[in-house]
């Protein structure tokens, strides 16, 4: 049975204490390997090491930087098989999701920032004949970097790349459910030849655990996490002892408005998709549907239809469009919110239960959910499973006001045909990532994070530079 190691300084090893946890697959159930667990030993000897190796790593240049990235997006490109199975044995979800959107993008984050840091420039302000000032960017230093079990690769090396890049060390604690692909990265990037100590992995849990013990260690100057909202405030708090950046991407609970001119096909084919993909286990759903009252019931028969078609099951099936939950234990989570809302009127137009004949894994129905209102829980938390409700509004100023009625600020998304809605519409939702007549569409070089209680921050082209380097103004009288 397959044992995942850390990554310390160039050696995959085991717990000082030789302490591990199991791992398993969500799809079957069973036990699929054991995994060493860190802790605070574990992790004081990462960060020392990238600490050494921020010493050379943080002095060479931005080209040789990115030739090492892109080496490591071949090796990615070339082990697609072997990541996307990984992946989907870790999270349960679609082989053929891990095979197009999960390892693509994981070598793409690389390639991005790669070729972005070498086309990076800076300020210069003159103060004419009096001086000259110009801004140099350097590395910080050593980043923790924590990422959630939803898009395991894909998020964590949306940390690494930029990491790398601006020139810092890391080290990874990855999410506890999916430790896998992880400990292959760290292989690949020894291959492309980062050097020892550039990139560490200590697997481990978040409180009390290795994850703690990143964010409060003196010696760690940025912590990027993504996580959930409760997650993020905890690592804000521990943080601030040793006052670290931080740049913080959590939860959402993010609209889906769909105005009457929409191109119906069009808005239904894609809220599928943002209700759905990676059975709902993506912080930028579109868990929350609106839709004008004219359009609503046409809508929501067509939704009810085409999430009828959506064949639940096996991930290793390329006909699967939805897999399993990330854990029996997330599964019950997602059922009790389904209960609950039930309880509080809801009324369930199609799921709602665990399919029949897959109660070995677990699986979930996608679900939809009508009749409930702003005041009801499955409306207000984040739920990060098949899960939507749908809402008929009357006007542009009410689907405003309800959209923006949440803590959180993540994403939305708009449906019109007329432009200058689409507009202002935009203008006034509260969310840091808007699409309108699209879902999901990510040019890397756009600002990405939450407003709200979604996070802190921005990541994405030079606002992750923006994060992973600092700026000096050089002032020179002339
Ligand atoms: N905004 C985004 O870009 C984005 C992207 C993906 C997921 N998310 C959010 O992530 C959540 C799902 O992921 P999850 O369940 O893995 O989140 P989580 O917050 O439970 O865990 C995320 C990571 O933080 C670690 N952690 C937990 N408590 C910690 C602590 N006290 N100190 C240090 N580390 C700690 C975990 O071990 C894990 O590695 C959802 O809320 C989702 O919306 C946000
Ligand atoms: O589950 C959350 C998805 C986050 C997506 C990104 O961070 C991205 O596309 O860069």
């Amino acid at each position: 049975m397959e044992k995942v190691l850390h990554f310390i300084d160039g050696t995959f090893c085991e717990s000082h204490d030789g302490r591990t946890f199991d791992n398993f697959n969500p799809a079957t159930g069973e036990k699929i390997g054991v995994v060493a667990e860190g802790g605070k030993a574990e992790i004081d000897q990462a960060v020392a090491a990238a600490r050494r190796a921020f010493k050379t790593w943080g002095k060479t240049s931005a080209a040789e930087r990115a030739a090492i990235m892109h080496r490591i997006a071949d090796l990615i490109e070339e082990n697609l098989d072997e990541l996307a199975l990984l992946e989907t044995t870790d999270t349960g979800k679609p082989l053929t999701l891990a095979k197009s959107l999960d390892i693509p993008r994981s070598a793409y984050n690389f390639r991005f920032f790669a070729d972005f840091v070498k086309g990076m420039s800076t300020e210069a302000f003159e103060m004419e004949g009096v001086a000259l000032n110009y801004a140099l960017r350097r590395p910080v230093g050593v980043a923790g970097l924590i990422s959630p079990w939803n898009l395991p690769l894909f998020l964590l090396t949306w940390k690494v790349a930029p990491c790398l890049a601006a020139g810092d060390t890391c080290v990874i604690k990855p999410a506890e459910l999916t430790p896998m692909t992880a400990t292959k990265l760290a292989e690949i990037c020894q291959k492309a030849g980062v050097p020892n100590g550039v990139v560490n992995v200590v697997h481990g849990f978040g409180p009390d655990a290795a994850g703690s013990a990143l964010t409060e260690h003196p010696d760690v100057d940025l912590i990027s996490l993504t996580g959930e909202t409760t997650t993020g405030k905890a690592v804000m708090k521990s943080a601030a002892s040793s006052l670290k950046r931080l740049s913080l991407e959590l939860g959402g609970k993010n609209p889906n408005i769909v105005f009457a001119d929409c191109d119906l096909e069009d808005a239904l084919t894609t809220t599928i998709r943002s209700s759905f993909v990676n059975q709902g286990e993506v912080c930028l759903c579109g868990s929350r549907i609106y839709v004008e009252r004219p359009l609503y019931d046409r809508f929501v028969a067509g939704l009810v239809e085409k999430t009828a078609q959506l064949v639940v099951g096996d991930p290793l099936d390329p006909n699967t469009n939805v897999g399993a939950l990330i854990s029996f234990e997330h599964l019950e989570r997602v059922e009790g919110f389904v209960r609950r809302a039930v309880e509080q009127g809801g009324r369930i137009l199609i799921g709602g239960k665990r399919p029949e004949h897959l109660k070995h894994g677990a699986f979930f129905e996608p679900t939809i959910i009508g009749d409930v209102d702003s005041s009801c829980e499955i409306t207000r938390q984040e739920v990060f499973g098949p899960v939507v409700t749908i809402q008929p509004f009357d006007t542009e100023e009410e689907v405003i006001a309800i959209a923006n009625d949440t803590n959180y600020g993540l994403g939305a998304t708009i449906w019109t045909s007329n432009l200058k809605r689409a507009h202002r519409v935009a203008a006034e939702i509260e969310a840091g990532v808007i699409w309108v007549n699209t879902w999901f569409l990510r040019d890397l070089r756009t600002p990405f994070g939450g407003m709200k209680q979604s996070g802190i921050g921005r990541e994405g082209g030079v606002h992750s530079f923006e994060f992973f380097s600092e700026l000096k103004n050089v002032c020179i009288k002339l």
